[in-house]
């Protein structure tokens, strides 16, 4: 990683290795809890973000994700570009590229171009592992994790980060090399937890207390049968309206929250595609109290709860101004 420089004015470019670096937990994850609070805050509207906009230009797709944030520390306007080609994986390329812009809110020049790869990775599961503090039932101890890819293997770190208790993590894919590849490098990172590649996702969920589904699929892999009473589940793929990682009969029979409910609506097939699906909140109105997750669509120990995710433009503006104001400080400092 280089040492940062950086002139007066100058737009700087901040690399995949500084981000990874410079990108911890903790503030992360405080963070993404501050973001997607003050997104679903209508009374003080500090946060916009557009939802929706023409991305797949014949079958390529190319998302832009743009955000401004103004609260009375922060002022943040980004942008995410990020491609989205599943079809990579088995070429063995990553499958998401991304770069995000963060510009000056006063006179609208560029500040910087960050990586967004390992920020769309990191913000993601952080994101998840917010939400499972907010609505997984208090007993955590074993973590199934379907998706041996980026961000299977960025939850297993993000969850592990946050919940001390939990024993086990079983991994599923496709293709079963995937799961065994990660469990073994997850073994060597957390050798006081077992970790495990299971050869069917009903092996992988039996008795998990917290699933995430991260995969590349467009048709359901897990389904009502397959989960225990109370599990809670961070579904993550799928975010595109006619793909699918749930069958409509568990999404129907679980408490549902997402991250937005204009993109959940229209983006997510999950949700598209379970014609009595009903959405509780966004995961912003738990954290701002809004909504008390105990009460959520009168729930009852005994009900899965679902957080949906697709990703905002927003949590990537947070994360890119964590990261920039990290790159400052250092600056200042040589
Ligand atoms: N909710 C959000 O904020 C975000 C969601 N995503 C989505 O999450 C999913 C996973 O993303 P990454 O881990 O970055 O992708 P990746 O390409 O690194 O991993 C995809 C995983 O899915 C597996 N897979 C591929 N085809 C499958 C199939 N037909 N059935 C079951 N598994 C299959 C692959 O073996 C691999 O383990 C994608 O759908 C991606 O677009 C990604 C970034 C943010
Ligand atoms: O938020 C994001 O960057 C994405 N969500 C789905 C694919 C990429």
């Amino acid at each position: 990683m280089a040492t940062p420089v950086m002139e007066k004015t100058e737009m700087v470019f901040i690399d995949k290795a500084f981000v990874l670096e410079n990108l911890p937990w903790d503030p992360l994850i405080l963070a993404m809890e501050n973001a997607l609070r003050i997104f679903s805050d209508t009374k003080n509207n500090t946060a916009e973000e557009q939802v929706l906009q023409p991305s797949i230009f014949c079958s390529r797709w190319l998302g832009v994700m743009p955000a401004a944030i103004t609260t009375p520390d922060k002022d943040i306007l980004a942008t995410k570009l990020v491609t989205v080609y599943p079809e990579n994986g088995a070429k063995s390329l990553p499958s998401h590229h991304a770069i995000i812009v963060l510009f000056d809110c006063t006179s609208g020049s560029i500040k910087a171009v960050l990586d967004g790869e390992v920020i769309t990775e990191k913000r993601t599961a952080a994101v998840s592992a917010v939400a499972a503090k907010y609505l997984a039932s208090t007993s955590r101890t074993v973590l199934a994790v379907l998706g041996s890819g980026v961000q299977g293997k960025a939850h297993i770190e993000a969850f592990l980060h946050l919940f001390k208790d939990i024993k086990q993590v079983r991994i599923w894919n496709h293709r079963a090399e995937g799961a065994e590849n990660l469990a073994g490098k997850m073994r060597v990172l957390y050798p006081d937890v077992e970790i495990v590649a299971c050869e069917s996702v009903e092996l992988a969920v039996s008795s998990a207390n917290m699933i995430v589904t991260a995969t590349s699929s467009k048709t359901p892999i897990l389904h009502h049968s397959h989960v225990q009473p109370g599990t809670f589940i961070a579904a993550v793929g799928a975010p595109r309206k006619d793909w699918r990682e749930m069958s409509p009969e568990l999404v129907a029979k679980s408490v549902l929250i997402v991250d937005s409910v204009d993109a959940a609506t229209v983006e997510a097939g999950d949700i598209v595609c379970t014609p009595n699906a009903k959405i509780c909140a966004e995961i912003g109105q738990v954290l701002g109290q809004q909504v008390v997750p105990r009460l959520l669509g009168n729930r009852t120990p005994e009900d899965v709860v679902i957080f949906k995710s697709l990703g905002l433009a927003l949590e990537d503006a947070a994360a890119a101004d964590l990261v920039y104001r990290e790159f400052v400080r250092k600056c200042k400092k040589t």
